[in-house]
Formats: structure tokens, sequence, C-alpha cells
């Protein structure tokens, strides 16, 4: 699928969440955080909300949990027909068998890593997932500065991803914009999650389309 520019959507409000898919249109996907007030420190949306999303758009849609007990809770959204579900492994208390879970449910099994977090400790897990979160801002809430000292790590994920042989998306999620979106790309990342730089933007479908350009221009790696 080669670069992936999955916007993050911002609203609480069902109907402002229904605008923002419609506003872009040239996305891939639509990543949805979900947020439970005791991972992060910060109250988003649940299940209910992600089951009648699905039903109202075709779109993949890219589920971000940002929860507690994600052994717990992750398989019900791949139930509801998400696409990529995504938990945190310091969450998670046992990674291979959740995402074993989630793939059995038809989803792309992703696990994203805190900022702190770092990826060596899980190099021999890498085969039984389908994406990487890197975490680029501290989990928790949009709007926040890029940390630039990711990309190290960010690096050092594509080798060990490369290294699979496997088809494995590097999702990065955290002050995406045009301003930092190349030294990602450069740095071995294929999916991009942005919320601010695209809602923020006066035309949110081109801002889409010009982070796509840009990270295409930059791209170590796009399959
Ligand atoms: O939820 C987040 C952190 O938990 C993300 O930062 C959000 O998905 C994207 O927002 P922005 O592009 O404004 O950083």
């Amino acid at each position: 699928m080669g670069i992936k520019i999955m916007p993050s959507l911002l609203s609480a409000d069902f109907a402002n969440l229904q605008s923002e898919i419609a506003a872009v249109g040239s996305a891939d996907g639509i990543h949805v955080d979900v947020m439970d007030y005791r991972f992060v420190p910060n109250l988003t949306l649940g299940l209910p909300v992600v089951e009648s999303l699905r039903k109202a758009t075709d779109k993949l849609l890219d589920i971000h949990l940002m929860i507690e007990e994600p052994d717990r809770w992750a398989p019900s959204y791949a139930e509801a027909g998400a696409e990529s579900v995504t938990f945190h492994v310091e969450a998670s208390s046992a990674p291979v068998r959740l995402a074993r879970e989630l793939r059995a449910r038809g989803a792309r099994a992703g696990m994203a890593l805190r900022p702190a977090t770092p990826i060596e400790p899980y190099a021999d897990l890498l085969g039984e997932l389908d994406l990487i979160l890197i975490m680029t801002v501290e989990p928790g809430f949009g709007g926040q500065k890029f940390l630039d000292v990711m990309l190290p790590k960010l690096r050092r994920t594509r080798e060990l991803l490369d290294a699979t042989g496997a088809d494995i998306w590097l999702e990065v999620d955290g002050g995406i914009s045009a301003d930092t979106i190349a030294r990602c790309a450069e740095a071995g990342a294929d999916t991009f999650v942005a919320g601010s730089a695209v809602f923020g933007a006066d035309d949110p479908d081109a801002m889409v389309n010009t982070l796509r350009s840009e990270a295409s221009a930059h791209a170590a790696h796009s399959r």
C-alpha cells in the first residue's frame, strides 16, 4: 500500500466525527484514538462509537488503544470491523497472545511504544505483528511538539522490520506535519498519523495530499 496518511479524528461529537471523515476523502484510512483516563490522562471515545463509525464509513479504521487492559478490550474492536487495532505494549500482559487474537478476528495487529519504551526487547515478537507504532509525542493529547529524539528508534525499528521480510507497517503518531514528515519518512516510517496538521489546515484534504507527497519524496521505505 506504500505511503499511508491517516488523519487522526479530533472531535468527540459524532456528527463532527462524520464531518471530519468527509473532509479527508483522499486519506488512506482514519486513525481513531481511544483513551480511558487510566493509561493516559485523557478520555475520548470507546467501542460503541467505533461500531457506529464502522457503519458510517467504508474507510480503513486504524484504532489506537491508549487504554489499560488491552488484552481484555482490544479483540472487540477487531470484531467491530476495524482493519487495524493497535495496543500499547506497556499495558499488555500477553502481547503475543493478544496479537494472535486480533489477527484471528481479521484485523491487522498493531503494537505501540511510548517514547521511553525501546524496541529492542520486542525484536523477537515482530513476526507476530502487522504494525508497529512509534509514538513521537507522549500519548494523551493532540497538538504536541514532535520529539525528534525518536528518530534513531524509528531507524532501528525499520532495520528490525526489514530483517523479518514481512509486510509490517511502521507508523508514527504525534506532531506529524509538513515540517516533520520528511524526517520520519527518511527514517523508515511508511504510515503517518496527523491530527492538528490536517484538521487545522484550511483545506484538510489538500493537506493530506501535501503530506503524502512530502513523505513519498523522502521515503526510505514504501512497499
Ligand atoms: O493522540 C495523540 C497522542 O496521544 C496524537 O498526537 C494524535 O493522534 C495526533 O495529533 P497531532 O497530529 O495533533 O499530534
